[in-house]
């Protein structure tokens, strides 16, 4: 008898601007994934390597020196030093011959659109001041994962970032064990509902 046990993926949030990220691809999947980096980690420091670049890649990094474009084949020198790796090629046998590279390396690596291949899945994100979620559907709809944030955007409330500085503050100036600051708060936030 088969167990379903659900989404077993486990979610971190990376401190993405402390670490080093390749993109491979310079197209249309390249574009999206390094816009959703930018749109979570600004100041990442990222290489892309492809054998061309869109005009809409070369575009966006005008406004980013923390993007270097290095136009040619990926090689596996191509790792030193890269924390994490996106591929996003249109050629798969380089593709896994690059994602085998990385599993060699010990970088973590996704393949967009190949989740048997992937170390990671990128998710949709909610964002609404320091407030984020990130969402994951298994791999099995990334439209509904789509959906789900566009719901979320819309009932999350805007004054939860002025919420988060007041809890902040008050978090900041409770003194007392441990124990202690875990009540306090609880009492605080015990009717919040947004
Ligand atoms: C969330 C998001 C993040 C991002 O990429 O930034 C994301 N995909 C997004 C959109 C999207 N991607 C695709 C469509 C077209 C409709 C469709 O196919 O459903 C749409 C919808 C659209 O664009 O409207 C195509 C697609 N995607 C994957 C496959 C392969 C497969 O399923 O086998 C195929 C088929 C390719 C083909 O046909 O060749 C696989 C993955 N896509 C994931 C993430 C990971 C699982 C996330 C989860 O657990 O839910 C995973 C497993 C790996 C990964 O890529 O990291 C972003 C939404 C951002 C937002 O707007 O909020
Ligand atoms: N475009 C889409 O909407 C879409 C949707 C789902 C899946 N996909 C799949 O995603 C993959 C990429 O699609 P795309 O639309 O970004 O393709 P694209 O043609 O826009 O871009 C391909 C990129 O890969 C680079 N490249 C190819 N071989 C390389 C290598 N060995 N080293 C470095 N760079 C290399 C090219 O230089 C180019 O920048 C394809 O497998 C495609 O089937 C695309």
């Amino acid at each position: 008898m088969s167990e379903d046990r659900g989404n077993t993926l486990f979610p971190v949030f990376f401190k993405l601007e402390e670490m080093k990220l390749l993109i491979v691809g310079g197209g249309y999947v390249g574009e999206e994934k390094l816009g959703a980096v930018l749109k979570n980690s600004p100041r990442t420091q990222i290489k892309m390597v492809a054998t061309w670049f869109s005009e809409a890649v070369q575009d966006i990094v005008k406004d980013y020196p923390n993007i270097t474009l290095v136009e040619k084949a990926f090689e596996p020198s191509d790792l030193e030093g890269m924390n994490l790796v996106i591929i996003g090629i249109d050629d798969p046998e380089a593709s896994s011959q690059i994602q085998a590279a990385c599993r060699a390396q010990n970088v973590l690596v996704n393949v967009a659109d190949k989740p048997a291949l992937c170390d990671f899945y990128l998710g949709s994100v909610v964002k609404k001041g320091d407030l984020k979620i990130a969402i994951s559907t298994n791999g099995k709809s990334p439209t509904l994962s789509k959906r789900m944030r566009e719901m979320l955007t819309d009932v999350i409330p805007e004054k939860i970032d002025d919420i988060l500085d007041q809890m902040a503050k008050v978090r900041d100036k409770l003194k007392g064990d441990f124990d202690y600051k875990i009540k306090k708060l609880d009492e605080i936030t015990k009717d919040w509902k947004g």
